[in-house]
Parts: structure tokens; C-alpha cells; sequence
């Protein structure tokens, strides 16, 4: 028997960093996917086929008797985690402890550009394999084990991140619980800057500055938070859709301010995010975890000239749509 799943990137619209201290953020599924395949092997291991991350200098096919790449063994190690910590977690709730389970990746998701490769992968890796060894969970249960996954990888996490992208479409998220919001469609563009960041460490580095200076950082948290539930009230007002761009676009700009205060912008990001706001576009700011990566842009009027800019200031733009769908799966084979 064969599985194919396929889960969905993610942006945060606003409350990245603070949402890892129990505030609020709002996040949605993005058009861009990552796509896993599973089936048995039997010789009872776990072997994780990767040929595409796009981690520059590292190609690697790995699995526990035998590992193949074109690099160290400890960088293959380390960047498979969140797959391999996928699959032990599903053999365990499925009592399937030995069982050989291969896996076959291959995404469309930029790695540690802010876009949730991380919680993508663990996503759609536990789908595919917990249909293979015959666990039925529910999309938001799956969400709940890619939490578990990033915990057990990052030492933090929200969960935001493997819970938007198990269920899909536009989300408010506050310690685990979460509620959908009127879909609405949002005239964004994404800009990468071709950099990466690791969540990792971003979301270390801002614990560190937090435990050096709590009475500084903790009111930073708490107006991120409170820019989140403004922000809520914006999408769920009757306000007409003019108002309510121009409202967000600002609560926008002052959550990326206050990221910036915590050190997690770079100069690119920056750079994409003034670059975008000159040609137009009434908000910009960091998407996801900083550090490098990607910001997003609210353009009503004029997402091609901010797209454009994006590209002039040296960035990719990328012009998504939100995903109404969570975790799919796409095949199963006998
Ligand atoms: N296609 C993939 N195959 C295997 N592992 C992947 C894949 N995509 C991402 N990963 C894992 O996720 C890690 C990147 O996760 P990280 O959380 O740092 O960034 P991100 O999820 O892309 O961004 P953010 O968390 O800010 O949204 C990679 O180093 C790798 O371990
Ligand atoms: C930086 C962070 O807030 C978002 C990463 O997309 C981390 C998390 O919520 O787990
Ligand atoms: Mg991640």
C-alpha cells in the first residue's frame, strides 16, 4: 500500500514571536504545498527520501541502516528531524513501533523563509503515514501531533504553524485553540529574500532577550497581542473593504515595528518591506519566524507595482491565494 498526502504553507498575518508567550495570531493556508509519499519496507526502518529540500550543498537520502548524501551525516540528521520525529510519533500511537516505513518528499515550500516548510512537512509526513498503518485522526488531531513534532525539534513552539496548515483556510490561534474566520480574500504579495532563517533559533534568540529584560519585553508582547485582537475585530467588522485594508494595513506596520524591536528583521527584510510600502501598499512586514525569509504586503489597488518593487529592492515576489484546504489526501495505492 502506498499514501500520498499533501499539506499546505502558511503566512502569519499578524503575532508571530508573541503567540509563542500564549498571546494571539492570526495566520493563513497558503497555495503552495508539500506532497508526501509513504509505503512499507521491510526491513523495520525509517527511511526518509529528500532529494529536493532546498538547503544549498545538501542532497540526502537517509534512513536508519543505511544513509546516503552529499554532505555531513549531522546537517542530514538535523534537517530530516522534523519527518523522522513525524513518523516515530504516528508508529507510536499506532502501535507500530517496528514497522519499515518509507518516505518520499518533495515540496514547493522555500525552506526557513517563514512560509511553515517545518510544519508543512510534519503536516503532510503524518498524514500520509498515519492513513498507512491504518489510524484515523482528524485533520485537527494531525495538527495537534505537528505540534508535538515541533516541540520535540524546536523546543518551542505555538502550534500555529502545523495547525493552520492541517486545517486550512484563515485562522485565529491562542494556546492551542483555535477559530476560523469569514474567509475573506486578501490582495497580498509575498517577497522572499531568498535567505533563510531558522525558527529555532529566532524564537531562542527572542527567549534570551525576554529573560535578559522582562519588564522591557513583556509590554512589547502584550501590544502585539492587542494589535492581533484589533485586527480580529477589523476582519470581522461589517466596516466596508476599503476601511478595512486601510486598518489592517496599519496594524501591520506597527507589528513589524515592534518584530524589528525585537531583533528578528534583517536589513533585506526591511529593505522589501520600505520597498513595498513607497510603491504602494498600504501595510508591510515580516511573515513567519524573520531572521531572513519573507515579508508580505497589503496591495489593494496595486499588487503588480509592489510586486515590482519587491523584485527592484531584490526579493522574489510570489502573488498567492488563501487555501480553503488543510491536509489532503490525494492517493492511496493497494
Ligand atoms: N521538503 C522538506 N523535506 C524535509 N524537511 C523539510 C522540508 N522542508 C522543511 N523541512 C524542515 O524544516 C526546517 C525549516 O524549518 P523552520 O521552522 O526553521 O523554517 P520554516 O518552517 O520554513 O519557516 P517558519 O517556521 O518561520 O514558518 C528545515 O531545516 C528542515 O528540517
Ligand atoms: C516564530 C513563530 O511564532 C512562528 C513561526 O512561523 C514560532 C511559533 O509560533 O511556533
Ligand atoms: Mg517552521
Amino acid at each position: 500500500m502506498r499514501v500520498l498526502a499533501s499539506a499546505p504553507a502558511k503566512i502569519i498575518l499578524f503575532g508571530e514571536h508573541s503567540v509563542v508567550y500564549g498571546k494571539p495570531a492570526i495566520a493563513a493556508a497558503i497555495d503552495l504545498r508539500t506532497y508526501v509519499w509513504a509505503g512499507f519496507n521491510d526491513r523495520g526502518a525509517i527511511k526518509i527520501e529528500a532529494k529536493d529540500i532546498r538547503v544549498p550543498g545538501l542532497t540526502v537520502s537517509f534512513s536508519e541502516d543505511e544513509i546516503y548524501f552529499e554532505s555531513d551525516y549531522g546537517k542530514a540528521a538535523e534537517v530530516l528531524s522534523y519527518v523522522r520525529q513525524a513518523i516515530e510519533l504516528v508508529r507510536e500511537e499506532a502501535d507500530a513501533n517496528g514497522k519499515g516505513v518509507t518516505v518520499s518528499i518533495t515540496s514547493q515550500i522555500p525552506v526557513g523563509a517563514g512560509l511553515g516548510s517545518s510544519a508543512a512537512v510534519a503536516v503532510a509526513t503524518i498524514g500520509a503515514v498515519s492513513k498507512l498503518l491504518g489510524l484515523e485522526l482528524t485533520n485537527e488531531e494531525i495538527g495537534k501531533l505537528g505540534h508535538k513534532v515541533e516541540l520535540l525539534v524546536q523546543g518551542a513552539s505555538s502550534g500555529i504553524d502545523p495547525t493552520v496548515s492541517a486545517i486550512g483556510g484563515f485562522i485565529h490561534y491562542e494556546k492551542g485553540d483555535f477559530e476560523h474566520l469569514p474567509f475573506m480574500e486578501l490582495p497580498i504579495v509575498v517577497g522572499y529574500t531568498g535567505s533563510s532563517g531558522s525558527t529555532k533559533e529566532l524564537v531562542a534568540m527572542v527567549r534570551r532577550t525576554y529573560e535578559e529584560m522582562p519588564e522591557v519585553i513583556e509590554p512589547v508582547l502584550v501590544a502585539m497581542g492587542k494589535i492581533v485582537e484589533k485586527a480580529r475585530d477589523v476582519i470581522t467588522s461589517d466596516l466596508d473593504e476599503e476601511l478595512r485594508f486601510t486598518r489592517l494595513g496599519r496594524l501591520m506596520n506597527l507589528n513589524h515595528g515592534l518584530l524589528d524591536a525585537l531583533g528578528v528583521s534583517t536589513k533585506k527584510l526591511s529593505e522589501l518591506v520600505y520597498a513595498a510600502r513607497v510603491a504602494g501598499a498600504i501595510g508591510a512586514k515580516i511573515t513567519g519566524a524573520g531572521g531572513g525569509g519573507c515579508m508580505y504586503a497589503l496591495a489593494p489597488e496595486n499588487q503588480s507595482e509592489v510586486a515590482t518593487a519587491i523584485t527592484i529592492a531584490g526579493g522574489t515576489p510570489m502573488i498567492t491565494r488563501i487555501s480553503r484546504e488543510g491536509l489532503r489526501i490525494e492517493e492511496v495505492l493497494p
